[in-house]
């Protein structure tokens, strides 16, 4: 639906030459909700503004159903950018105009008959929920509204690609989840494909299918949501996910590891959907010779799975704790022994 092929995006910016993107290879299918985190300055903002061309590549390809935008004219450019639908962090609504002419204002640009326009607008206000808001000014409106009129002016034009730039960065936790909910309603019954920018992961963790990492314009990192969350491969990555996974070792069980205190041997089990976790260890001190001590866990939900994470002491015969490792390594269930000050 959407793909970068080694896109390059070069600044001139006071005889300097900033980089802002480096050679981006990604592919985004139809019909996913696709996110791409990042750092300030990573690059976000440049990538999602090659694909409806508000930013001009320096080299590389942009693919957008199909059509290779590097390749078309102006024209022919207008004509791809029909399909995609934008929505702003800072909902670029004009103050000066109703919410319905807001809402409008692609329409009227198409120069599509009045009626219509009408018919449609009054259709996407009361599908984000505003139906009441249409004679509103943007003024009028909290932040949340404000970004479901920008949603509805978005999807005016019926685009099969939704582009969000940092869409909730603006808002609190409660109004970002609602938009979020909304976007994902808007994915799942028009199947629109939607990419997303943002900086948070809670915003990926909540909706998003598949992630891209983006640092210094590349990307570090990709794959599905559950993946990237339960076994991150870079620092970035790591620490984005450490924002919301809340995997990190308390303090105090952390000094009592160090010091071994009585311990035995301390491991980390992460576990992925209800099959793991605490029945898995209860067979296992049935089965082997040794006792288990749970000393910290939690779990997560991602996708609708859930992921777990305990930090377990097993007390009892070297010999029989390196059996019971071996039957707890499984396809679902990864264990690590805890060593480190850092794990
Ligand atoms: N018009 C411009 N002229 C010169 N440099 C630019 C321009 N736009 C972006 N840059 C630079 O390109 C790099 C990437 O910027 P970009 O805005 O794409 O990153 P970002 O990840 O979206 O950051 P943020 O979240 O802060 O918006 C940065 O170093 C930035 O300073």
């Amino acid at each position: 639906m959407i793909e970068f092929q080694n896109l390059k995006k070069i600044y001139e910016s006071g005889g300097q030459q900033v980089a802002a993107l480096n050679g981006i290879d990604l592919k985004i299918n139809k019909g996913e909700i696709f996110g791409v985190i990042g750092f300030s300055g990573a690059g976000k903002s440049s990538l999602i503004r090659c694909v409806n061309w508000l930013e001009k590549p320096t080299s590389g390809k942009v693919i957008v159903s199909g059509h290779d935008l590097t390749a078309l004219s102006v024209r022919e450019i207008r004509e791809v950018k029909r399909n995609i639908g934008m929505v702003f962090q800072h909902f670029n609504l004009l103050n000066s105009k109703t919410v319905f002419a807001n809402v409008a204002m692609p329409l009227t640009l198409a120069k599509i008959p009045k009626d219509d326009i009408k018919k449609r607008v009054h259709e996407l206000l009361e599908f984000v929920g505003l139906a009441d808001k249409a004679n509103s000014y943007p003024d009028q409106l909290s932040g949340g509204q404000k970004q479901r009129i920008g949603i509805a002016r978005a999807l005016a034009t019926q685009p099969s690609i939704l582009l969000c730039d940092e869409a909730t960065s603006a808002l609190d936790p409660q109004t970002t989840s609602s938009i979020l909910q909304l976007l994902k309603k808007i994915n799942k019954e028009y199947n629109i494909t939607i990419l997303i920018i943002t900086h948070e992961m809670s915003v990926i963790r909540e909706i998003c299918d598949r992630v891209a990492v983006i640092e210094a314009g590349k990307i570090i990192e990709e794959g599905t949501v559950f993946n990237v969350f339960s076994s991150p491969k870079t620092q970035t990555a790591k620490n984005f996910v450490s924002t919301v996974m809340n995997d990190q070792i308390p303090d105090s069980i952390k000094e009592v590891i160090e010091k071994q205190q009585g311990l035995q041997k301390v491991f980390r089990i992460n576990f992925v959907g209800n099959s793991a976790g605490q029945p898995l260890l209860s067979q296992v001190a049935k089965k082997f010779n040794i006792d288990f001590n749970v000393l910290f866990g939690n779990i997560t939900e991602l996708q609708g799975t859930p992921f777990g994470n305990l930090i377990v002491e097993f007390q009892g015969p070297d010999s029989e704790i390196r059996r019971a490792i071996q039957y707890i390594s499984q396809e679902k269930v990864s264990i690590k022994e805890v060593t480190t000050r850092a794990s």
